[in-house]
């Protein structure tokens, strides 16, 4: 499946300054695991506040096709009816995930340690994505890999053994979906299995699981790691799920207000967990005013309002053990500290190559097609700052198939001399679909 679409070039121009409050939506990570436990749950799940992007629309389309019922009530609220751990239906057809590195990836775990046989496909992105980090543990678990491309990518058929084996497993690389695969594949399997991880990454799947009755242990391990013990074949029950917004996607209304001059906005209660906000961390050590209001807890997950001003940013080291809690916010960051003063080095960025696209490569060429000066050294990127003068803008620049890169560089074009243009903007659906809607009500120009 090849999800070829004619491209859709979209243009952010610098205008007045950014005012006002909004709610980003749903988290992406929280909403494709309220489907999946929807599905592996006995009884009602039932959700609120989900991210109705593509991506978890697709973990959705799987969650039905392995014998959920999924109803859709309203904006963000759904139900779920499950099948329980051990009942999921063999699919009719071919799971194809799209552009969702999160959601096949946690289906191959989900579906892998089941006595099924399931066929993942996705998009072009998705084909060059490496899933051997996935098959490697589900092989040690006893899942029989029928066929696979080069490297281990999809499309690629798996076929579930009659009874998982536990495992006790220490990925290679820091990867919460690696982690879930494991312990959604544990499910299935008698006894107990074991990651271990040497870098503690967002921890949503344990919480989910504890809040789903599933017996459970995290215990510190090293100086930044984890050790989880998971007990097989609970019978999990249906839980109730109130997803929070997205931090991920909060980060470029967040940038946006830093980098434009005079803005004051309000990000409505974005989800503060500690394993995911090294963004917010970074850009308060580089003199960001943002201040941290009402904090709260929102469905076991703490969140808080966020009041960011337009602030001169000062460029600074970002330490490679802080990479698992702002993966997904360097494209971004990059963008801010484009307008620092100073040079900006993030280190240890070696996952960024794995993304949607090499997000290493694409942010180096986006932001010198934007007259910035940066560069690459190893696995880390490193940022002239402009320090307070003009950065040109430009483009077109190339996205390859990524909506973060989008997203950024469209952030980007907000604040600088000449409008920022890039390649093609479809891919935002996947994750942040209301986002040109919800920056121009802010008084973006994007378009
Ligand atoms: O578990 C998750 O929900 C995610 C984990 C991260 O990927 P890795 O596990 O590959 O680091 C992140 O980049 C992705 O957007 C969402
Ligand atoms: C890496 C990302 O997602 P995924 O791995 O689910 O495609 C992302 O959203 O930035």
């Amino acid at each position: 499946m090849s999800h070829d679409h004619d491209p859709v070039p979209v243009t952010a121009r610098a205008g007045s300054p950014l005012k006002g409050r909004v709610r980003v939506p749903g988290d992406k990570s929280i909403s494709h695991r309220a489907m999946i436990f929807g599905l592996l749950a006995i009884g009602e799940t039932k959700v609120s506040g989900l991210l109705e992007g593509e991506d978890v629309m697709r973990t959705a389309a799987a969650a039905r096709a392995l014998g959920a019922v999924v109803h859709h009530d309203g904006p963000g609220a759904w139900r779920v009816q499950g099948v329980g751990v051990g009942g999921l239906h063999q699919p009719a057809d071919i799971l194809d995930f799209g552009n969702a590195g999160t959601g096949s990836r946690l289906m191959m775990g989900v579906c892998g340690s089941h006595p099924i046989t399931t066929t993942f496909d996705g998009d072009a992105s998705l084909r060059k994505r490496p899933m051997r980090r996935i098959l490697d543990p589900l092989e040690q678990m006893g899942t029989v890999v029928v066929s696979q491309q080069e490297g281990g990518r999809v499309p690629l058929t798996l076929r579930g053994p009659k009874e998982a084996i536990p495992i006790v497993y220490a990925p290679p690389v820091a990867s919460a979906q690696i982690k879930s695969a494991v312990l959604l594949a544990a499910l299935a399997a008698p006894g107990e299995t074991t990651v271990i991880e040497a870098e503690a990454t967002r921890d949503h799947t344990e919480k989910m699981l504890a809040h789903f009755g599933a017996e459970i242990t995290v215990t510190p391990d090293g100086a930044h790691g984890r050790r989880i013990v998971l007990k097989g074949q609970p019978e999990l029950q249906a839980a109730p799920i109130v997803v929070p917004a997205d931090p991920s996607s909060a980060a470029f209304p967040l940038v946006a207000g830093l980098i434009v001059p005079g803005s004051d906005i309000l990000l409505e209660s974005v989800m503060t967990n500690p394993l995911r906000s090294g963004l917010l961390t970074t850009l308060i050590e580089m003199g960001a005013d943002i201040t941290v209001e009402r904090e709260a807890n929102e469905g076991g997950e703490t969140v808080a309002d966020l009041r960011v001003r337009g602030s001169q940013l000062k460029g600074v080291t970002v330490p490679p053990e802080r990479a698992p809690s702002m993966i997904d916010e360097y494209p971004v960051l990059a963008v801010a500290a484009a307008f620092a003063t100073g040079t900006t080095r993030m280190r240890g960025l070696q996952e960024l190559r794995v993304k949607e696209s090499d997000r290493l490569a694409a942010v180096e060429a986006g932001l010198k097609a934007a007259g910035v000066t940066c560069w690459i050294e190893g696995d880390d990127l490193i940022v002239e700052g402009s320090g307070g003068a003009p950065v040109r803008g430009g483009g077109p620049i190339a996205t390859h198939l990524d909506h973060r890169i989008a997203m950024s560089f469209l952030v980007m074009g907000l604040a600088t001399q000449n409008p920022v243009v890039v390649d093609d903007g479809l891919m935002i659906a996947t994750s942040f679909p209301s986002f040109t809607a919800l920056m121009n009500g802010l008084g973006g120009r994007i378009g």
